[in-house]
């Protein structure tokens, strides 16, 4: 179809180098040829071109000072990409790799995430290329602080609530809520990811990685199978991953993997989780120290993975849950899942896989749960936080959890149905894309060329 390759042609003149972008973009037009042929009015009203536009941009300068009495600077990002369904959401990503491709990639990706989980969400996403590691509290404060003097003037309960992502987590949530509550003078629930002291909700910290394993259970159910007694392997060592090892173990899987930016783990008797949640959310280590505590695990730094590999992946598994960065998940890497019998995928992260990857997952026609599905938990969460918020309420972990798990049952439903209407029943990308395109494009008719 010309039209979709026209508007692909034209993100690459209006947005130069934005390579992540238009990654998201190409896989998201690509899923939607049947969808434009078949409905005309998605055209006359030029939705694509509208959806690929973000509402608002907004680019900022962070001015701090380091435990030296140094200035840094860094840059502040936050994008409004759309709101016909309800205020911008999405989380701010603290990472020396955040850039404007990266933050747009993340922010496309929401609008569709969002309108999956059913919920009144926009999509938004922000951060910073603010580099994290090695910093001190204080200086992580300072920067959290200095962050939202700017952004604070944008955002707010009824339209835009930010959440957290890579590099920003409870801790960084307080600080930004902090300054929020100073600058504006208003006590609302103008982020989610709040400490449950102070206005948030059970199971979000849980949400992302618990929800990832929900769906891939609904996607194996629906073929007779189970996660039980299977062995899995999970990358990253952050949020995501931590929650998705967590559900792997009550649902009686084996996970044998984690990793971070430096190496991974393979315990072949199975992640010690209170070992890794010690690591990581207390002590703030590197994995290399998990051997130290459990010796017959093996730690392999990324300079030793096969060649054009990542490690984790060349690990034999059932099933796979990348939770670590978009882009971590090749080819090779699809090969080598594919090869030693892996029969799902549920992607924690957002993009973890390349285009080519995603194609030789949905042409093996195995269990394959886009991130945009797969890890809407995380997110759809934060709206229940926000509910609990406005009703000034609180509901048990038990109340969070069943609706967390029904709105990732939904959601495999809406996609899986969504790709059957459309001829390909198995195809969980076309579905996924399909149902929540659909859904924001309808709202956009309905509320007019605003
Ligand atoms: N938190 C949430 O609720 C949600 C998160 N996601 C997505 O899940 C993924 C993980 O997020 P989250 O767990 O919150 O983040 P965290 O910061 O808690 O953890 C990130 C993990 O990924 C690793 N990682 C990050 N960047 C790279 C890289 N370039 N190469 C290799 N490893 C890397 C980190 O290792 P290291 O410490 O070495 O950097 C760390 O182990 C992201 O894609 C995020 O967008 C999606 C939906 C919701
Ligand atoms: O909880 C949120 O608002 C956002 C979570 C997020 O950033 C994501 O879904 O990628």
């Amino acid at each position: 179809m010309p039209y979709v390759k026209d508007v692909f042609e034209y993100l690459k003149r209006s947005s130069p180098s934005q390579t992540e972008f238009y990654q998201a973009a190409e896989e998201v037009l690509e899923s939607l040829r049947p969808l434009m042929e078949k409905y005309p009015k998605y055209r006359e009203h030029k939705i694509i071109e509208r959806i690929v536009e973000p509402e608002r941009q907004i680019l900022f300068r962070v001015n701090w000072v380091d435990d030296n009495g140094e200035i840094q600077v860094n840059k502040g990002y936050r994008i409004e990409f759309n709101s016909a369904l309800g205020p911008y959401k999405g989380g701010l990503r603290f990472h020396p790799s955040v850039n404007a491709g990266v933050i747009k990639f993340l922010g496309f990706e929401q609008i569709f995430k969002n309108a999956l989980t059913g919920l009144q969400i926009g999509g938004g996403k922000g951060g910073s290329d603010f580099n994290p590691k090695g910093k001190s509290n204080n200086e992580i404060m300072r920067f959290c602080q200095a962050f939202m003097s700017e952004l604070y003037r944008h955002i707010g309960a009824n339209t835009d609530v930010p959440a957290g992502d890579i590099g920003v987590g409870g801790r960084e949530i307080g600080y930004m809520f902090g300054m929020y509550k100073k600058l504006a003078n208003r006590y609302e629930g103008v982020l989610t990811g709040k400490s449950l002291k102070w206005g948030g909700s059970l199971v979000r910290t849980e949400a992302t990685g618990y929800g990832a394993v929900y769906f891939a259970k609904y996607m194996l159910e629906d073929r007779g199978e189970t996660l039980e007694g299977k062995r899995c392997v999970v990358s990253g060592s952050g949020n995501v991953s931590i929650y998705t090892i967590e559900k792997l173990y009550h649902l009686g899987a084996i996970p044998v993997t984690c990793s971070d930016s430096n190496g991974m783990i393979y315990d072949e008797d199975g992640i010690d989780l209170e070992l890794l949640k010690d690591l990581k959310e207390v002590r703030r280590e590197r994995l290399t120290e998990y051997v130290k505590s459990r010796p017959n695990a093996k730690y392999t730094p990324v300079e030793e993975y096969p060649e054009g590999c990542n490690g984790v992946y060349s690990i034999p598994c059932y099933a796979a849950f990348p939770s670590a960065t978009q882009n971590e998940l090749n080819l090779n890497d699809a090969k080598n899942l594919l090869a030693n019998g892996c029969v799902c995928v549920s992607e924690g992260a957002n993009m973890p896989s390349t285009l080519e990857a995603v194609h030789a997952f949905i042409d093996a026609k195995i269990c394959y749960g886009p991130g945009k599905a797969a890890n809407a938990g995380g997110v759809a969460t934060s709206q229940l936080e926000m509910q609990q918020n406005a009703s000034m309420s609180s509901w048990t972990f038990e109340e969070v959890d069943a609706k967390l798990a029904q709105i990732m049952k939904d959601i495999f439903v809406n996609a899986s149905t969504t790709a059957a209407e459309f001829g390909e029943p198995t195809n969980l990308v076309l579905g996924a894309n399909i149902a929540g395109f659909r859904k924001v494009a309808d709202a956009m008719i309905e509320q007019g060329l605003v």
